[in-house]
């Protein structure tokens, strides 16, 4: 008889590096006015080498230094095919790096085809292979049971979108449901159900930028949510500050407090003293 052999879970994976690293997540957000910035942009003739080049760069940059990062897949995908390749060069140099990966793609469908996704961007050894992805749980979270099962598989993780960083959302995330809990709350809900079932470490995406409150995502249910990483998008320039980071979420186990613009402003040369410097503001 043979013992199918269980892969290390996200949630473990993410736990040592946190341990390890700290929470800082560093976005790579590849921004048109970041990449002019960077001399990477139209104009230098180097757009798509350009494009990797910045992505692969700040992976050199945060490898050793930070437990993830987050590649933001429209900033990638706004330059069609060669975007793609662009990311699959970068997402590889961070598995050779032992970097986490989330990938920002922010996916959300019926459930054949998160089915879809999840092949994509959880599958060993897929060219856009990453250890966590961003869904959408619009479509209902149990249109996700699929990319759930195949994330668990291959113990990697979905980040689901809970009480967004941008103030857009706040009318369809703070609505109430039939039994009185938020949307926001009943999403995170979900997972946190997922999570006590599966051990996998699935998260959810809760700005930094936000009032819990105002999304019921109180405190002191997060007990039940203890084994529920946080994503904490919203940091630098959407205002909210890094050194708050314990304050704002006072009752999360693991928090992942992300920054994208803010670091990737330094440029090329200023990187390393960035990620450093923000990774010493969470500490504070
Ligand atoms: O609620 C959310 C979910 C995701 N994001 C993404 O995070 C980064 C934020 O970039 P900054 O430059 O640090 O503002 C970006 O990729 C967003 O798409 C978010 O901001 N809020």
């Amino acid at each position: 008889m043979t013992t199918a052999v269980q892969p290390v879970t996200f949630l473990r994976r993410l736990t040592a590096s946190v341990t390890e690293h700290g929470p800082l997540c560093v976005g790579i957000d590849p921004h048109p006015a970041l990449l002019e910035a960077w001399g990477a942009g139209p104009g230098t003739g180097a757009d798509a080498s350009g494009l990797e080049r910045f992505g692969r760069t700040v992976v050199e940059a945060a490898a050793g230094r930070v437990a993830v990062i987050k590649p933001q897949v429209a900033l990638f995908e706004a330059h069609g095919s060669a975007g793609f390749a662009a990311l699959e060069r970068v997402l590889a140099d961070a598995r050779a790096a032992g970097l986490l990966v989330i990938a920002d793609a922010k996916r959300g469908d019926i459930g054949s085809t998160n089915d879809g996704y999840a092949a994509a961007w959880l599958t060993p050894g897929s060219p856009l292979e990453a250890d966590a992805l961003t869904v959408s749980p619009y479509l209902g979270v149990g249109a996700l049971e699929g990319a759930f099962a195949a994330a668990e598989r291959a113990g990697k993780a979905l980040f689901v979108l809970a009480a967004t960083s941008n103030p857009e959302a706040r009318t369809l995330q703070q609505a109430r449901v039939g039994d009185g809990r938020t949307v926001a709350a009943t999403v995170a809900d979900a997972v946190a159900a997922r999570n006590i079932a599966s051990g996998a470490g699935h998260g959810v995406v809760i700005g930094a930028t936000v009032d819990r409150a105002d999304y019921g995502l109180v405190t002191d249910a997060s007990t039940l949510r203890a084994a529920t990483p946080v994503l904490a998008p919203g940091f630098g320039a959407q205002g909210a500050s890094l050194t708050s980071l314990r304050t704002l979420f006072p009752g999360d186990a693991l928090v992942l407090a992300s920054a994208s613009r803010s670091i990737l402003q330094a440029g090329p040369d200023g990187l390393v003293a960035a990620i450093d410097a923000a990774g010493a503001a969470l500490s504070r």
